[in-house]
């Protein structure tokens, strides 16, 4: 009986530090991550991604996006334990050392390398390297603490899984590879400003200089409302005149597109609004699924040869 209970105990302790190690890379943000990776993909083979080759650019990008959050939380430890929403993470919980958590965080950017020359190729393998240490250098070490542009700069990390998946399908980089990078950077403060609106006092209390902590509502609802028109903007380059996705992308983007800009325009006549700062926060992460997404449906053949059909039957 007693040994039940201790074996128990031990298998309580180890499942509790499995979990903890898993929270320690922000998994919930990986998904949407690995989704850019894909829209890129799928483009990149003109709809016929070799299923072996995704699975790996998926692991492989995984791996180096958790490599990437755990340095990040290890060194913002500090800061992450004054704030409310990040009080409970790992790190500043002291369910993790620091020391354990660097170990985890080499071991995994080793594998993801490994991993990417071996099954994909080495400029992919670069690629997700190069946006570790873009993550940690530039954003979280160099700006995160001291400019405004944190994450309009920052942000260009958060971009690098795109160019993995293109560089995974074709070992090179396009124009498409570079604009899928940009809709994806262009994308970011939107999305992320209209987040730090709605917890501006944390930040604030931590003195991170996050736009509206630095320039109030307004001037930020102003900056938001430029990115997301841009970025629309953006998204329709890939139709016309990259033409590297069809109608049915263009038409999906356009759409999304337009409740984006519609959400924005609203939060930029009530800045103040923190429910509608929150909806545009939820919908930019919808957005960018959804038009990831359409990336992918538009570039498969089914897709080429339904839309052929129709044309052919409209006689156009
Ligand atoms: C410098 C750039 C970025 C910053 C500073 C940022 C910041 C944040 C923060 C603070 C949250 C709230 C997370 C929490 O409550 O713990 C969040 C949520 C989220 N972010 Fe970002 N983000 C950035 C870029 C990105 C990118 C590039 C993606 C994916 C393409 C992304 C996807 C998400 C998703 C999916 C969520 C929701 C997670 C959930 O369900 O809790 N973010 N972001
Ligand atoms: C290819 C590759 C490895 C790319 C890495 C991309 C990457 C990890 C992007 C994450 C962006 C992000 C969610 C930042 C959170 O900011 P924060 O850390 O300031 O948020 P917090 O306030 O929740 O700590």
């Amino acid at each position: 009986m007693i040994e039940t209970n201790v074996s128990r105990r031990q298998h309580d302790t180890f499942l509790q530090v499995v979990q903890s190690y898993y929270q320690l890379t922000k998994p919930r943000i990986i998904p949407l991550l690995l989704i850019t990776t894909a829209g890129s993909m799928w483009i990149a083979a003109k709809g016929e991604v070799d299923p072996w080759l995704l699975i790996i650019t998926m692991i492989g990008g995984t791996l180096a996006a958790a490599s990437a959050q755990t340095i990040n939380c290890i060194y913002d430890r500090d800061i992450d334990y004054d704030m409310e929403r990040t009080r409970h993470r790992p790190m500043p919980s002291g369910k993790i050392q620091p020391r354990d958590a660097l170990i985890f965080a080499i071991a995994l950017a080793v594998l993801s390398f490994t991993l990417l020359t071996v099954c994909a190729n080495l400029l992919a393998a670069f690629l997700a390297f190069s946006g570790i240490i873009f993550y940690v250098l530039v954003y979280t070490h160099w700006l995160k603490r001291h400019s405004t542009q944190n994450i309009v700069i920052g942000g260009a990390a958060g971009a690098i899984p795109a160019l993995v998946g293109w560089a995974a399908v074709t070992d090179t980089l396009s124009w498409a590879a570079w604009l899928i990078f940009a809709i994806v950077f262009l994308w970011t403060p939107p999305h992320f400003w209209a987040l730090a609106l709605m917890i501006r006092d944390d930040y604030a209390k931590v003195g991170i200089p996050m736009l509206p902590v630095v320039v109030g509502d307004e001037a930020t609802v102003r900056q938001i409302w430029f990115y997301t028109v841009i970025t629309v903007t953006a998204t329709i380059l890939l139709f016309y005149p990259l033409r590297a996705s069809g109608i049915v992308y263009a038409v999906i983007a356009l759409t999304l597109g337009g409740v984006f800009v519609h959400k924005s325009w609203r939060l930029l006549q009530n800045p103040e609004d923190k429910t509608i700062a929150r909806e545009l926060f939820l919908y930019s992460i919808s957005y960018m699924m959804l038009l990831c997404l359409a990336m992918v449906v538009d570039s498969l053949p089914i897709t080429h040869h339904l839309v052929s059909t129709v044309l052919h039957q409209l006689h156009l």
